[in-house]
C-alpha cells in the first residue's frame, strides 16, 4: 500500500481508522520510506489486531535526520524566541483540534483508556504551551568585574540539536514535553519514539508542516532503539539527549553520549513508596492509594508501587481498599465506565505472571488478583487483574523491582523510623507518596525520605511548573519548570572590556 501524506492530517490516503497505515520516517519535513525495506507492526494490546506499520529505520537514516536538524538550527536559533514560540502555540492548537484522532490511535497503540488519551493529548499542547510561556524569560546576567571599565555578561543560547527518546506509557505527551523547552529554547530536534507506541507521535509531522514550522527543525524517526538509539546518542552533532525510559537503557545511553561528553537529561524507572499514618484521612487515601497504582494500568513512573500502612488502621484501610480494588472494572479502553485497560504487550504481561509467581514463592499472600482475567472479553489482548499482596517483607523481591503494572504490595508498619527505613531501602528515588495530617510528620519526611518528588495528602501527577526529578537510578537531570527548561540551553560568558583603568 502506498502511503503518504499531502501536509495535511486527514487528506492521507487513510480515511479511516479501520484502513492499514504504513507510516514513514519524517525527516527534514517530508515523510520517507527506509531504505531498510522493513517495517514494524504495531499491535492493538486490546485486541491484538494489527494498528499500522511504521519504518524500520536505519543508522544511515538517524543521520540523516541529525544533520537535517543541524542545518535547520541555524536559522532556527536566530529567530526571536516570541516568533518560535507563536509557530509552537499555533502546533499546541493543532493537537488540541486533532484531539478525538490523536486519541483513539494512543487508545489503539498504548491500550489506555479513551478517557486518559484526551487527557494525555491534552497535557501534550499544554506541555507546549507552558514551554511557550518561558519564550521572554531566556535571562542571562551582566555582572560588574573586579576590573576596571569590564562587564562580564552570561548568555543563555541554544545548545544545537537535541535527541529526544520516550518511551511507552504516555507517548504523545513526553514528546511534547521535550519537545516544547527544546524548540522554545531554541534547539532543533530528532525525536525517537518507542517502537511499541509511535503512531500518534509521527502524527507531530503533520502537524508541523501543518503550521509551518521550517523544515528540519522537528524529524521523527521509528526503528530499533538499540542501533538507531546508540547512533543518535553517539553523534557529534547531538548537543543533549533526553530520555524517558527504563533506568538499563538511560545507564546505556550515558555511557555512549559520554563519548562527546554530551549533556543528558534522564527520567527513569521509580518504585514509589506510599505511606499512610494513623492519623491520615482514610478515605482519602484509600482512594489516592487506588489511582496512584491502577492509573493507566499500573504504567506510570510515579506510581504507587508498594504500601506501607500504620498498624493501627491497616484492618480499615485494607477492608476499604480491597473493596475498592475488587470493583474496578476491567475491559475496552473504549468505554466510557472502564476503569482499566490491558498492559502493553505480552512481555510486559508476562512479567506480571513472574512477579507474582516469585511473590508467592517468597512467602507473600494474594489478597486479590494475580492472573488474567476469564472470559470472552479477554480471549484476546494482555490483560491482568488489578493484584493486591499482603503478608509481605521489605527483602520481597516485589518491593525493590519495578513492577510498572497493576501489582500493589501491602506491608504494615509501627514506627515513623520504621517506615522512614523501609520507603529508602531501594535504588530507586523518584517519587513518593504520604497521608498525614501531622505536620511535623510532614516536615520529617520532606527531611528524610530520599525522593526528588513528595506527594502530601494526594496521589500522584505533576504540574508542568513544578520539578519531575528522579534521584539514584531514576535518573539525572530532570525536566519540567524553570529547572527543566534550563536544561536546554548552554551558557556564554563574555567578558568585555571597554575602557582603560
Ligand atoms: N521517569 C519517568 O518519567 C518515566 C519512566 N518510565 C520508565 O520507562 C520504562 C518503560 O518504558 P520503555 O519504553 O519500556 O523503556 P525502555 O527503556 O525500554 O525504552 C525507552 C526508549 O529508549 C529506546 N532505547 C532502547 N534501547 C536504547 C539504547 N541502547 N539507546 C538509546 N535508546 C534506546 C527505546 O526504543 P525502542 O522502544 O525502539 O527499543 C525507547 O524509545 C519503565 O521502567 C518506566 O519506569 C516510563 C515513563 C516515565
Ligand atoms: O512519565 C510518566 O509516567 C508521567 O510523568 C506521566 O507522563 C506524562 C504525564 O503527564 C505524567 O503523568
Amino acid at each position: 500500500m502506498e502511503a503518504g501524506w499531502d501536509g495535511n492530517l486527514f487528506s492521507q490516503k487513510i480515511k479511516t481508522m479501520s484502513e492499514l497505515k504504513e507510516y514513514q520516517l519524517f525527516i527534514d519535513g517530508s515523510w520517507v520510506t527506509s531504505a531498510s525495506g522493513e517495517t514494524i507492526d504495531i499491535i492493538n494490546p486490546a485486541t491484538e489486531e494489527l494498528v499500522a506499520k511504521v519504518q524500520n529505520g536505519t543508522v544511515a537514516e538517524a543521520i540523516q535526520a541529525l544533520e537535517a536538524a543541524e542545518a535547520a538550527q541555524k536559522a532556527w536559533g536566530k529567530m526571536p524566541p516570541r516568533k518560535r514560540a507563536e509557530l509552537l502555540y499555533q502546533l499546541a492548537a493543532e493537537i488540541k483540534a486533532n484531539s478525538d484522532y490523536l486519541a483513539e490511535l494512543l487508545v489503539k497503540e498504548q491500550g489506555k483508556l479513551l478517557k486518559v488519551a484526551k487527557m494525555e493529548v491534552a497535557v501534550t499542547a499544554s506541555f507546549i504551551e507552558y514551554a511557550c510561556e518561558g519564550a521572554r524569560r531566556i535571562e542571562g546576567d551582566i555582572i560588574p568585574s573586579d576590573n576596571p571599565g569590564e562587564q562580564i555578561w552570561i548568555q543563555k543560547i541554544p545548545r544545537g540539536v537535541v535527541v529526544a527518546i520516550t518511551a511507552w506509557n504516555f507517548p504523545l505527551a513526553l514528546a511534547g514535553r521535550k519537545l516544547g523547552p527544546a524548540l522554545v529554547a531554541g534547539n532543533t530536534l530528532v525525536l525517537k519514539p518507542t517502537s511499541e507506541t509511535p503512531l500518534a507521535t509521527l502524527e507531530l509531522g503533520n502537524l508541523a508542516n501543518k503550521v509551518g514550522i521550517p523544515k528540519g527543525v522537528i524529524n521523527i524517526l521509528t526503528g530499533p532503539g538499540r542501533a538507531m538509539g546508540t547512533a543518535l546518542v553517539e553523534s557529534p552533532i547531538t548537543k543533549m539527549v533526553t530520555m524517558t525510559g527504563s533506568t538499563p537503557v538511560g545507564q546505556d545511553i550515558a555511557r555512549n553520549a559520554a563519548k562527546n561528553l554530551t549533556h543528558v537529561q534522564l527520567e527513569l524507572g521509580g518504585k514509589a513508596p506510599f505511606i499512610v499514618f494513623a492519623d491520615a484521612d482514610i478515605d482519602a487515601a484509600v482512594d489516592a492509594a487506588l489511582h496512584s497504582r491502577f492509573d493507566n494500568c499500573g504504567q506510570v513512573c510515579t506510581c504507587n508501587e508498594r504500601m506501607y500502612v500504620q498498624e493501627e488502621i491497616y484492618g480499615e484501610f485494607m477492608e476499604k481498599f480491597l473493596s475498592k480494588t475488587q470493583a474496578l472494572k476491567v475491559g475496552d479502553p473504549m468505554l466510557a465506565d472502564t476503569d482499566m485497560g490491558p498492559k502493553v504487550n505480552n512481555a510486559e504481561l508476562a512479567h506480571m505472571e513472574k512477579l507474582v509467581q516469585i511473590s508467592l514463592e517468597e512467602g507473600a499472600t494474594l489478597a486479590c488478583g494475580g492472573q488474567r482475567p476469564s472470559g470472552k472479553a479477554f480471549e484476546k489482548g494482555y490483560w491482568f487483574e488489578p493484584t493486591v499482596l499482603t503478608d509481605v517483607r521489605q527483602d520481597m523481591t516485589i518491593m525493590h523491582e519495578e513492577s510498572f503494572g497493576p501489582i500493589l504490595p501491602v506491608m504494615k508498619f509501627k514506627t515513623f523510623e520504621e517506615v522512614i527505613a523501609y520507603a529508602n531501602d531501594c535504588d530507586y528515588g523518584l517519587a513518593a507518596m504520604v497521608f498525614t495530617n501531622d505536620m511535623n510528620l510532614i516536615m520529617r519526611c520532606n527531611e528524610e525520605l530520599e525522593y526528588g518528588e513528595i506527594y502530601v495528602n494526594r496521589g500522584h501527577g505533576e504540574q508542568h511548573q513544578g520539578f519531575h526529578n528522579g534521584y539514584k537510578l531514576s535518573g539525572s537531570g530532570g525536566e519540567d519548570g524553570k529547572y527543566g527548561f534550563e536544561q536546554y540551553l548552554e551558557k556564554k560568558t563574555f567578558y568585555v572590556k571597554y575602557r582603560g583603568a
